[in-house]
């Protein structure tokens, strides 16, 4: 934790604490239900946090998961079950749990708007049964008992608050773990994730299960506070207009839960103040959380971003300059490699008549550096895709260090050795780039560590956030990730694109040093041709998806069947 974080911590348990004191004691009974209000609503709004604001799954059934809550503490309630309230709440939030894992399922092959509706269709069901059924304890007319020491409103609000900050504790826990990293990037892009070796499926659904154990307990607070409870507390219009007020604020920072759950509790005030009908709220908070989704940018996302890009500009205007000498580093000559390391035979992949990759034979030598070229539809990117598990049904053998991989998952080879680029970066903009490269690495890192790495590539210091660093560095920072999870192999997608010539002539140098210095070895996807020169021993040539020249850099740069296909002399495929 850095003394920022310390300090953020600090400030907000000195202000639960004030709350604490302050609420019960000064405010009126009025004031003190509706702050109870105000922080269950906030326990909500920390379950929106985990799924949308994190995983970024358009989840509108949370609601449905507060009502199972509801309703497991309210049943342990009429049958005065031991334990008590604050075990009855943990067993609600338990139980909503594998409802969470049922629907996040179908979460595994959509998403975005379909998935959406798949959870809007739960919500709809449960408001059906919940409308046809009473909660426990409605017909006996048996509220619920609080515990003694929380009976009063004045210290149920304690009770929600020490609630509402051992989630927070556990969600800053969560989000330190690597599933916790994973959900960050995750929201941008699933396919960058399974390619630094999370496995999506089982980073959803932890989603999904922690979102609804949170919603759950949630759900048991709120029978806490009215002691009994209707179906229209969990009304799917209710989902939806948390829903909203989620995009717009943001709950997935602690703060923004706490103003989601305030905003959420006077509006409802106000609105009944107003003798306006409560769907007013809804329609509101939709219409403002439309632009939200439209940048994809909630209010505390916002907030803190700015916080962090002007110290992040700060670090940057204090940089010496360095001109492209120094920065070149010295020149290394091109590794040859020793054994086969990643051995491609016969690789073919369709896209239904485009024969793409046709029959491709390609080794990566531990230690070597090989480049992989040819003109633009060449079929290098398909080769990459197909070899790291992103394109499943190709023809031949994929085999790493003697292990045929053909039957895993993108994540599972990432986390066997074999990592990728992608020509187009998705790195969340929100993440320090100390942040990215703990992802990428799938591992603690050291300062030290993080920092050399940074340092190689050419990237800033790692405390700048990805949104104040331009595309060319984007990908160098990419590469960096790759090459920090020390990987067998690293396949690299024209990382140098964005670059001057003279810094793609010092990332040329630097790969060649990459097996020697962090024992990757790298297969290298390129049009630049100095750049191919400076870190490739050996050149494998792609031409209409056939290799048409395969040996050392200068033989075959300098071999006139290449030149044609570069030039476009050749108008016929060359086999
Ligand atoms: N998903 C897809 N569906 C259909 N055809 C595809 C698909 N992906 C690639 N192709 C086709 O496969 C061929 C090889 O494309 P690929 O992107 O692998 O080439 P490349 O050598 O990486 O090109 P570039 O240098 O422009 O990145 C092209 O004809 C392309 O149109």
């Amino acid at each position: 934790m850095t003394a920022i974080d310390k300090r953020t911590w600090g400030i907000g348990l000195g202000l639960a604490v004030v709350a604490c004191v302050l609420v019960p004691n000064v405010l009126s009974s009025y004031w003190i239900y509706l702050a109870i209000t105000a922080m269950v609503s906030a326990v909500i709004m920390q379950s929106f946090g985990v799924i949308v604001g994190r995983a970024g799954v358009m989840s509108l059934c949370q609601m449905s998961f507060a009502a199972i809550g509801a309703w497991v503490v309210l049943r342990l309630n009429l049958s005065d079950a031991p334990g008590g309230f604050l075990l009855w709440l943990v067993i609600g939030g338990l139980a909503a749990v594998p409802v969470g894992v049922a629907i996040g399922l179908p979460a595994l092959r959509i998403r975005g708007v379909n998935l959406a509706v798949v959870t809007f269709g739960f919500a709809v069901s449960a408001d059906i049964v919940l409308n046809a059924n009473q909660f426990p304890g409605t017909e006996e007319l048996k509220t619920l008992n609080r515990p003694s020491m929380f009976a009063s409103n004045g210290k149920f609000f304690i009770l929600v608050v020490i609630v509402f900050v051992l989630l927070a504790v556990l969600l800053e826990f969560f989000n330190r773990t690597r599933i916790g990293m994973s959900w960050r990037e995750l929201r941008y892009s699933e396919r960058a994730a399974a390619a630094h070796g999370t496995s999506v499926a089982r980073s959803k659904l932890a989603a999904f299960a922690l979102s609804a154990f949170i919603a759950g307990v949630g759900g048991g607070l709120m029978a806490g506070q009215l002691g009994l409870v209707v179906a229209s507390n969990f009304s799917m219009g209710q989902s939806l207009a948390l829903f909203a007020v989620a995009i717009l604020i943001g709950p997935h920072h602690t703060e923004g839960a706490i103003m989601g759950g305030v905003f959420g509790a006077v509006m409802a005030t106000i609105l009944d103040k107003l003798k306006l009908p409560q769907d007013l709220g809804g329609l509101l908070f939709g219409f403002f959380a439309i632009f939200a989704l439209r940048t994809g940018v909630s209010q505390t996302d916002f907030t803190r971003a700015r916080k962090r890009e002007a110290e992040g500009r700060k670090v940057l205007a204090a940089l010496p300059e360095r001109n492209e000498s120094e920065k070149a580093g010295p020149v290394v000559a091109p590794p040859v490699g020793g054994a086969p390391l990643l051995e491609v035979r016969d690789l073919t992949v369709r896209f239904g008549e485009v024969v793409a990759v046709d029959g491709v034979n390609l080794t990566i030598p531990d230690g070597g550096v090989v480049g992989l070229i040819g003109p633009n539809g060449a079929g290098k990117s398909t080769f990459i895709a197909a070899v790291t598990g992103f394109l499943a049904g190709y023809e031949g053998n994929v085999v790493l260090a003697g292990q045929s991989i053909d039957r895993l998952s993108p994540s599972a080879r990432a986390r066997l050795g074999l990592r990728r680029t992608f020509q187009t970066t998705t790195i969340a903009p929100e993440l320090t780039q100390y942040e990215y490269l703990t992802i990428g690495a799938g591992r603690k890192l050291s300062k030290q560590e993080a920092d050399e790495l940074l340092d190689f590539f050419g990237c800033p210091p790692g405390e700048v956030p990805v949104s104040i660093v331009d595309v060319g560095t984007r990908r160098l920072l990419d590469v960096a990730a790759a090459i920090a999870a020390r990987p067998k192999v690293a396949l690299l997608d024209e990382p140098a694109a964005g670059q001057s010539a003279a810094e793609s002539l010092t990332l040329g140098r630097r790969l060649a040093e990459v097996p020697s210095r962090f024992g990757v070895s790298i297969l290298l996807v390129e049009h630049d041709m100095e750049l191919v020169r400076a870190a490739c021993a050996k050149v494998t040539v792609l031409d209409f998806g056939h290799v048409i020249a395969s040996g050392p850099t200068r033989e075959v740069l300098d071999d006139p069947a290449v030149m044609a296909a570069y030039l476009g002399t050749a108008d016929v495929p060359l086999v």
